[in-house]
């Protein structure tokens, strides 16, 4: 700062000086208390006259008699307890991938909230078309009948009981029992208590046993209409679990199952086809003016969830409440984040940022929604130019499709008048809302759920869940944002919602796979937030932060090419920075540690350790040579093409840890559980996603070894070595999990590392030795397929891996690669890429470590 010395006094004035222009400047944020001083006094005022009349009539009750006493009573029936209706909704589509343990403790949670139950409706879509679903929700809700009274009697916190009981063996609870509040009779406490745990211990058993399938599935009675269902291929299943007739505010909220019709040759829109459906039904069916939408492994962890949404939807401008996000939370984080898929940081930073602007994406779960603005109707009140369409047209079906009950519906929702910041007309809303008898609207709730129901209309396109997008949240939640209205995040404490994150490796690169593929999706689109902006509302800022989630997939090839660089240039001597003692090395240098240094600083400032910055330092380079590169190179182009489409991989739950015990599958057990013991550990399996960061590993550790072998390089320099080896430091998991002797030690996942190293060299051997194609070589191609994972042969890659096969490379009988050309220092990469080719029997085929515990030792030599 200060190069010339100066005196204390003009030190003094100096500081003084800036502190002064500091405090000119305007605060990045600030608080601004509204007065509503005269809205004040005209409450404080109607409050004082009521109490007076009240008074008033109490003194002359006994002059007056009966009228009195009746005027008094209503008068002092001030009628604040009435909330709007909120339609909840589950969505669930695989058994066996996501224990439907795990949905019903997600219906559970959600039916036992602080709300009205009488104002609640509960809709459970299975895309996987299962009758165990059914099953277990019915079974859910016969305990829902013991559960949710004892949740609410002792005011416990956290209402999905497998989680409520997690941290309880046998043992009783104490008198300041996690969760309960208030006064109580604690040893008639600790008897229902116990009650409610073994009744859920049975509930589980019976789910557990049809799972298991140790009690064979009867599909007859309540299940027939399952009976001939194929997962992809069957008409809609609508059951009405439970209706509360009388709209009784003790009963229990409304829980219907919706399976909706799938055909083979229909596209079915994965999960945004099923929110529509559930839109629909439920548009039939209760018609809430708000919805919420969670994933089946996401259950309710603050009782007051709804409550804190209401108080944004009535408190707010409709315009700033389009809808509310809670923040993804997770309740089986592993410690130090060894993925870095929890994104503490990122949230804090971009996620907070956002909600500066137009607010928080959709993140697809832990939301809720104003029904207007899913049906693209504008908040303004009733006199939209959507809404005048759809009163007036003769067309209007062909918005909404050709139900005549879905138009009633939107007919209310549409007139229905938005409540507005300030005014009280929340009643209002409340009154508008309508009481369906369900079960008679079954017939409707089945023409609705159709798979052609939507041909002709706009959903998809402009009304529901937005098409084209694998991450239609993110997508759906722009064209919001895109309409010029914001979104709230609400952060209660305790959270309002928790869920699971993968604690497995290629689960987690799966899932950021089709995230990348979906955003691109929107990027390469009419949705891009470029022409949001251009040609809708989206603000400018916001539109930047939306771009810059986007192209998410796309840094991973610079990332990939900048890997490579130091190795490229170790084994070609050749450089790409400057000499460790030129100056311009100090840009680098002091470019490199000041990122560092700045993104460690965040991590400290959200409380995260050490260990937890480096995981996601690490895994972000890790996930650019392998999720997000396939995404981007594979996955979006093949779909832009029109060469394959892209699936919806639903991500493998595991299921908290006691509860899974029993509950999983006997084909599935081995592979569940070795997650369990493997979490946190980087595990591998036969995903193609593993040759790129193998290969570059395989690739960096050759060229240092080289060069040590060859005593060093003149042209290359500190710099490129030091890259070098941060690049190895990175890729570390992969040395560390593909040692052999790791390898050999039992199971599974050791079989695709293992095929991995054995591939690389296979593949890029004959690439690096160009003069080596002598078709008279031992035909290695043999070796190769049978090398080649079975899994691969199904996927995208595997024609350019046999074509890359088609070179003969190098020689079985020496086991060394063949030729002396230009590149013949490069040959040498084989000496170093692995010894395991002398695991390669004569016939160059690999022995596969015997699954049952064979030793190293043990495989043929
Ligand atoms: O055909 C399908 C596929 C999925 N789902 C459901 O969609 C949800 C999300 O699927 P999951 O495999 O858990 O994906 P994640 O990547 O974990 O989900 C995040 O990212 C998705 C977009 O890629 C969003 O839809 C999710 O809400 C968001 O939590 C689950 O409830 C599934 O049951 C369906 O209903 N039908
Ligand atoms: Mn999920």
């Amino acid at each position: 700062m200060a190069t010339t010395r100066r005196s204390n006094s003009e030190v003094e004035s100096h500081v003084d000086h800036d502190h002064h222009e500091l405090l000119l400047l305007p605060p990045l944020c600030e608080k601004i208390p509204v007065k509503n001083t005269l809205n004040k006094a005209i409450n404080l005022t109607t409050l004082l006259l009521l109490i007076s009349i009240l008074v008033y009539r109490l003194l002359h009750l006994s002059e007056h008699g009966y009228p009195w006493l009746f005027a008094f009573l209503s008068e002092s029936w001030v009628k604040r307890d009435e909330v709007p209706a909120v339609d909840m909704f589950v969505t669930t589509a695989d058994v066996g991938l996501e224990p439907p343990i795990m949905t019903i403790n997600t219906v559970l949670s959600l039916m036992a909230v602080e709300y009205p139950p009488h104002k609640l409706a509960c809709y459970v879509s299975d895309d996987g078309c299962s009758p165990i679903i059914l099953y277990s929700l019915i079974h859910a809700f016969q305990y829902a009948r013991i559960w949710i009274p004892f949740c609410k009697k002792y005011g416990i916190q956290v209402r999905a009981p497998f989680r409520y009981f997690s941290n309880d063996d046998a043992v009783l609870p104490t008198a300041q029992h996690r969760g309960v509040k208030g006064n109580y009779n604690f040893p008639q406490f600790q008897r229902e208590w116990k009650n409610m745990k073994e009744e859920y211990g049975k509930l589980k058993e019976k789910i557990e046993e049809v799972v298991n399938g140790t009690v064979p599935f009867d599909c007859s009675g309540e299940y027939a209409d399952f009976a001939y269902a194929h997962k992809n291929d069957h008409s809609s299943i609508i059951k009405v679990i439970w209706e509360n007739k009388e709209n009784d505010p003790n009963s229990l909220p409304h829980l219907v199952y919706v399976s909706r019709e799938k055909r083979p040759a229909t596209p079915h829109h994965y999960k945004a086809g099923a929110m529509n459906v559930l839109t629909r039904v439920s548009g039939v069916m209760t018609n809430a003016p708000f919805m919420l939408n969670v994933d089946c492994d996401m259950f309710v962890n603050n009782p007051n969830v709804i409550l804190y949404a209401m108080c944004s939807f009535l408190g707010l401008n409709p315009r700033d409440s389009a809808f509310v996000q809670f923040p993804q939370v997770f309740y089986n984080e592993l410690k130090d984040d060894p993925f870095g898929n929890q994104m503490v940081v990122s949230f804090e930073i971009i996620g907070r940022g956002m909600a500066g602007i137009q607010g928080l994406v959709y993140a697809g779960t832990g939301c809720f929604h104003r029904r207007k603005v899913i049906y693209n109707f504008d908040l303004d009140n009733a006199d939209t130019k959507a809404g005048k369409e759809l009163l007036v047209d003769e067309n209007e079906t062909t918005t909404f499709g050709n139900s005549k009950e879905l138009m009633e519906s939107v007919a209310k929702t549409f007139t229905e008048p938005v409540v507005l910041y300030g005014k009280n007309n929340i009643d209002t809303i409340i009154s508008s809302h309508h009481h369906q008898d369900l079960s008679t609207m079954v017939r409707a709730a089945h023409q609705v759920a159709r798979c052609d129901y939507e041909d002709g209309t706009t959903w998809g396109a402009k009304v529901g869940w937005k098409y084209g997008s694998m991450t239609e949240d993110v997508l759906t939640g722009m064209q919001i944002h895109a309409m010029g209205l914001k979104s709230v995040s609400c952060m209660p404490n305790p959270p309002g919602f928790m869920g699971i994150v993968p604690t497995s490796g290629p689960t987690s690169m799966t899932q950021v796979k089709r995230w990348v593929t979906g955003l691109l999706q929107i990027l390469f689109s009419r949705n891009s937030p470029i022409f949001a902006t251009l040609h809708s509302k989206l603000q400018f800022r916001q539109c930047l932060i939306y771009t810059w989630i986007l192209i998410w997939g796309l840094r991973s090839i610079p990332t990939l090419c900048y890997a490579i660089l130091p190795a490229y240039c170790i084994i070609t001597n050749s450089s790409y920075l400057p000499k460790a003692n030129e100056p311009a090395m100090l840009l680098f240098l002091a470019q490199f540690v000041i990122e560092n240094m700045e993104t460690y600083h965040s991590y400290r400032k959200y409380g995260q350790s050490f260990i937890a910055w480096w995981n996601n330092l690490k895994m972000a380079k890790i996930n650019a040579t392998t999720s997000l590169l396939f995404g981007v190179v594979i996955s979006f182009p093949l779909k832009l093409l029109g060469i394959s489409e892209i699936v919806f991989e639903v991500t493998q739950k595991e299921s908290d840890d006691k509860t899974r015990s029993s509950s999983t599958t006997q084909g599935t057990e081995n592979s569940k559980d070795k997650e369990v013991v493997n979490a946190g550990r980087f595990t591998f399996d036969d995903s193609m996603l593993f040759v790129p960061p193998t290969t570059l590993l395989f690739v960096e550790v050759a060229g240092l070894g080289l060069s040590m072998w060859e005593g060093g390089r003149d042209e290359v320099g500190l710099g490129e070595y030091l890259a070098s080896f941060w690049v190895v430091m990175c890729f570390w998991p992969f040395v560390r999990e593909t040692h052999p002797q790791r390898m050999c030690a039992d199971n599974n996942y050791i079989k695709a590392p293992m095929r991995a190293t054995h591939m690389v060299p296979s593949i890029y051997v004959p690439l690096l030795d160009d003069s080596s194609r002598d078709a008279s070589t031992t035909p290695t191609i043999t070796m190769c397929q049978e090398l080649i994972p079975k899994k691969w042969k199904s996927t995208e890659g595997i024609s350019l891996i046999n074509s890359l096969m088609k070179v003969p490379h190098y020689d079985l009988a020496t086991k060394k690669p063949r030729g002396t050309g230009n590149k013949s220092r490069l040959k040498n990469i084989w000496k170093f890429t692995w010894p395991c080719h002398s695991f390669l029997d004569a016939e160059g085929v690999l022995p596969l470590p015997d699954p049952k515990g064979s030793k190293l030792g043990s495989l043929p030599k």
